[in-house]
Formats: structure tokens, sequence, C-alpha cells
């Protein structure tokens, strides 16, 4: 999708798939359209490996639902559409509906830069089933991909302890809404600054650059590239050093330096792009100090991840920042989280009760979890995460407080002497923000200290300790007489169920 005016759509009711207007067509043939709905938003697998993954994209959906509407462009095109086997796709009655046609939703979120895991709602939408139906794919297009690069972004940030990553993907991310989305999931995960200018001016991140190879090429020397640098951008200074030898390279930069420091300025940094880079920088180290030059920073990039970064560190490299640019804005090794978004319960109308349903599958763990459901997250006295548990109010049992592992009804443990706090939380009402957009920095923060909080053993790279999402034990009984009378009333072939 190509960015007008500058910035990421907004206006996103046509980015969807055609799908979920066919559907919608025919929910208002049959007269569904006002039939209740609600749908949960999760991901089933561990991205990257990672045991949690880090919300991100919620505080968009206020701003989906609020610009959701039919222009009269949209609806010429729609009216266009010819079907397969001929004549319209689309219905003049029903294109006149869609005209008029405003959500009136509810939505619950986990706030930007909460952790999620596996299987719980992230999202949850409710409201007419046509509508729900409708934000499916654009709901799930704007959390699905910046909760992975959040997630990406969290483990990069770890792997450089306490150093600043600065996010240099944009000009190999998935195109120029994908390079906004990266700059802005990779801030709210920790990163301390984008080289993408227009996420800078539109969401208020800081914005950080050196400068290319080209620069040092279109000069006749190294130190000649490097002095007009200098004296161009003296306030900004960071010399790449490794156009043609590195070795060379720091000693003209050990010359510009000193020549600024004769101005009263100072050279901020150096950056390496190839090579070996923790006997590089380690060189390069050694070389300043020696010159007296211990301010001067060193930045490292070059394909750098979260392993690599890890392992210059554990190699002792004295790196003082980081640029990652391509494997996290590609989220190079998982590019999709697998989001979903599930139908968990319906009802006639407003007024009648909700019934819970769930989707079957032949493998167990893609059986959804039915029902209205919310998640609390109970934490030792520490603050630490120590299990989540999913309910629904209506089903409580006993005091609420057994929480049964989702793939494993034999796992049941307490959560009686924990402290807990809801993850949902209502971000838009009747189709209507529920509250003012919060400050990018205020989910950063939250971000910050839900990793901080969270035990090292659910962080580490390998081999991470799983963490505990279950249901509470009276929707745990509620999904297991779905399943039983979901499978009693199949006929079809579900291996195990005829032995
Ligand atoms: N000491 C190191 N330990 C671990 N990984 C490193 C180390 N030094 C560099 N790397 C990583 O190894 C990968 C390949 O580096 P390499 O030395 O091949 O650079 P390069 O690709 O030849 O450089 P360029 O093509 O940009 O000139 C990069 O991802 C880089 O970040
Ligand atoms: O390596 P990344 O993590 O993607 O970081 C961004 C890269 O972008 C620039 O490279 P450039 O486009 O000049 O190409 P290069 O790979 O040949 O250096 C920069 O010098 C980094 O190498
Ligand atoms: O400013 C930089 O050094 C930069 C920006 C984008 C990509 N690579 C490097």
């Amino acid at each position: 999708m190509a960015l007008t005016d500058a910035s990421r759509p907004t206006d996103i009711t046509m980015l969807t798939d055609l799908y979920e207007l066919t559907m919608a067509q025919g929910f208002w043939e049959n007269g569904k359209q006002d039939e209740q709905a609600c749908f949960t938003a999760f991901y089933r697998d561990h991205p990257f490996g990672s045991e949690y993954a880090v919300m991100c994209g919620s505080a968009e959906l206020a701003d989906l639902v609020e610009n959701f509407r039919f222009t009269d462009e949209d609806i010429s095109y729609l009216a266009s559409l010819s079907a397969p086997a001929g004549g319209s796709l689309f219905s003049p009655s029903f294109l006149n509906y869609l005209r008029d046609f405003r959500p009136h939703v509810d939505i619950d979120a986990v706030p930007e830069g909460e952790l999620v895991f596996p299987r719980e709602p992230m999202v949850r939408v409710s409201g007419s089933m046509f509508e729900c139906q409708l934000l499916e794919t654009a709901l799930l297009n704007t959390i699905g991909f910046e909760t992975l690069v959040a997630t990406k972004t969290a483990r990069v940030v770890a792997a450089a302890k306490g150093r600043p990553v600065a996010e240099f993907g944009l000009r190999r991310a998935q195109g120029p809404d994908g390079g906004m989305a990266v700059a802005r999931a990779s801030y709210v995960a920790g990163c301390a600054s984008t080289s993408n200018v227009l996420a800078g001016r539109k969401y208020g991140i800081p914005v950080s650059g050196t400068h290319a190879h080209s620069w040092v090429m279109t000069f006749d020397s190294e130190l000649e590239a490097f002095r007009a640098f200098a004296s161009s951008s003296p306030k900004n200074c960071t010399l790449l050093i490794d156009t043609y030898d590195v070795r060379e390279g720091v000693e003209n930069a050990i010359v510009v330096a000193k020549e600024m420091e004769a101005r009263g300025e100072r050279l901020a940094g150096i950056r390496i792009d190839s090579g070996d880079l923790a006997k590089l920088s380690a060189y390069v180290r050694n070389r300043f100090d020696e010159e007296g030059l211990d301010y001067v920073k060193i930045v490292v990039s070059n394909d750098l991840d979260e392993y690599t970064i890890q392992s210059l560190l554990n190699q002792g490299a004295p790196v003082d920042s980081f640029g990652v640019g391509t494997k996290l804005a590609t989220c190079y090794d998982q590019p999709a989280l697998g989001c979903v978004y599930k139908l968990a319960a319906h009802r006639a109308s407003a007024d009648d009760p909700w019934t819970p349903v769930l989707k079957l599958s032949e493998q167990p763990y893609k059986r959804t979890i039915p029902g209205i459901q919310k998640v609390r997250r109970y934490v030792d006295e520490t603050g630490s995460p120590v299990c989540d548990m999913i309910y629904d109010e209506s089903y409580i049992e006993g005091d609420g407080t057994t929480l049964v592992a989702v793939n494993d009804a034999a796992l049941v443990t307490s959560v009686r002497d924990l402290s807990y706090h809801e993850l949902l939380q209502p971000v838009v009402r009747d189709g209507a923000a529920a509250a003012p957009r919060e400050s990018i920095e205020a989910a950063r923060a939250r971000c910050k200290d839900a990793l901080d909080a969270l035990d090292p053993v659910y962080k580490r790279f390998l081999y991470p300790q799983s963490y505990m999402v279950g249901m509470e034990r009276g929707l745990a009984r509620v999904r297991d007489e779905l399943v039983r009378e979901r499978m009693a009333a199949s006929s079809s072939a579900i291996p195990w169920k005829r032995i």
C-alpha cells in the first residue's frame, strides 16, 4: 500500500479480504446483520522461539474503527465487481446499506508494551456479526505485524544489555507502511531511535544517523571526507571508518577528532559496518584510548540481530551502540506472527444471553477457547508474572482460583494466594475511542517495566521455561463440554474418536 498524505493509511475500510465483504452481504441478505458476536484475536506459536510477545498495535484500533466508512469511490468500485459466474458480485441494495454503515463495536485489548502469551486474547471485539467480521483483516494486519516487530526488538534490545539500539531498517522494510510500523513498534519495545525521518515526525520518535560509504567515496581521500563531514555536522559527527580499511580509517578519524578538539568540538563516534566487529572494535577502542580520545563512541552495524549482538558482547567487544536494520525490520527468522481472529460467542440480539462457541480441529492445540474472555495476570509478591488465567465471568466455578492448562486438563493449579491485574482494557466503546490515545512514551515505559518484571527464565533465548496460560476451571469445563457435544454430533473422521 502506497503512503498517502505522508502518513500511514487510517482509511483502511477497503484494506480487507474480499470474503469479509461477501460474508457481510450474506449476513445482510439473511437478516443476520444484527446478530451479536464476540471474537478474540490471539497467537498460537512462540515467535522466534520467544516465550513471550510484546503487544503492539492496539493503540491503532480506535483509529481503525473511527475511520471505518465506505466512500462513494469505494461503493462505485464494489459495484463494478463481477461475480465469476456472471452478474455483479454485490447487490445495489447491499451497497446502499454499506454507504451509511458505521461500526458500533466494543473493543478491549491488551495495552501496548504489555507482554502477551500464546492462546490468550490480545484483543476482544464484540458487536454485530456483520461489523465484527468486517474488521477482521485490518485488525489482524495491525496487531500481528507490530507485535511481531516489538517482540523481535525486545530480544535485540535485551542482547544489547543497556547499550542503545538504533533502528536502521527502513530501506529493507516490507514497503513504506511496513517501514513506518517497524519504526513505531521498535520504539515501543526499546530501540533508542530510528533512522526513519517520517516516523520521527509522525510518532515523535528520536531520529539518529551517521553517514554512508558513498560520502567517503565522493572525496579524493577518506581524511578529506571525514574533515568535510566534521565541518558540516560538528555536533552530530559519527564517522564510518570501514570504506577502505578500518585500521587506516581509525587513524584518519583520530586526526579529525584532534582537529575538532582544537576547535572546541568533539567527535561523537565512529561506525564499523563490516569485517570482524569484535576484533575491529577492540583495535579501534585501543587506538582512541591511546590517543586520549576515550569519549569517542563505537557504533557497529552489519546484519546484526540478537544472536550476533550477544556473541559480540560475549567476545568482550567494546561496542557502545548498535545499528540494526534488515533482520529487525523484516523479522528475518519469522516473518509472521500467525495471529488469528476467532468467534468465541454469539447471541441473537443484545438482549439475549451469549452462547459460547468453539472451533474444533484435528490438532487439539488448534481448538479455540469459547466465551466472553477476559485475562488476569497473576503476579508474585515482587510483581513478577507467574501465570495468566483466561476466564468468562458467566462460568466461574467456586472462588474462581483454579487454573487448568489450556492444552492439558490434568495440569491444574491454584492462584488463590496471588494478586492479579486485568490485561484487557477498553479501547473502543460503541464505535468510538474509549479513552484519549496514550503517548508512545507511555507504551514504551510499560514495555520496559513488563520486561524488567518477567523472570529471566522466560526471557532466555535458548529453551526458555514455559509460562503457564490456563483457563479458569468453569471455562475449562464449558470448553470440554462443547468439545464433547461437537464431537458427538460429528460423523467425520477425527481419527481417535473411533478407537
Ligand atoms: N566477531 C564477530 N562475531 C560474530 N559475528 C560477527 C562478528 N563480526 C561480524 N559478525 C557478523 O558476521 C556477519 C558477516 O560478517 P562479514 O565479516 O562477512 O561482513 P561482510 O558481510 O563481509 O561485510 P560487508 O558485506 O558489509 O562488507 C554479519 O552478520 C556480522 O554482523
Ligand atoms: O545491516 P543492517 O542491519 O541491515 O543495517 C543497515 C545497513 O544499511 C546500510 O547498509 P547499505 O545499505 O549501505 O548496504 P551494505 O549492507 O552493503 O552496508 C548500513 O551500512 C547497514 O549495513
Ligand atoms: O545512519 C546510518 O548510519 C544508517 C541509516 C540507515 C541504514 N544504515 C545506516
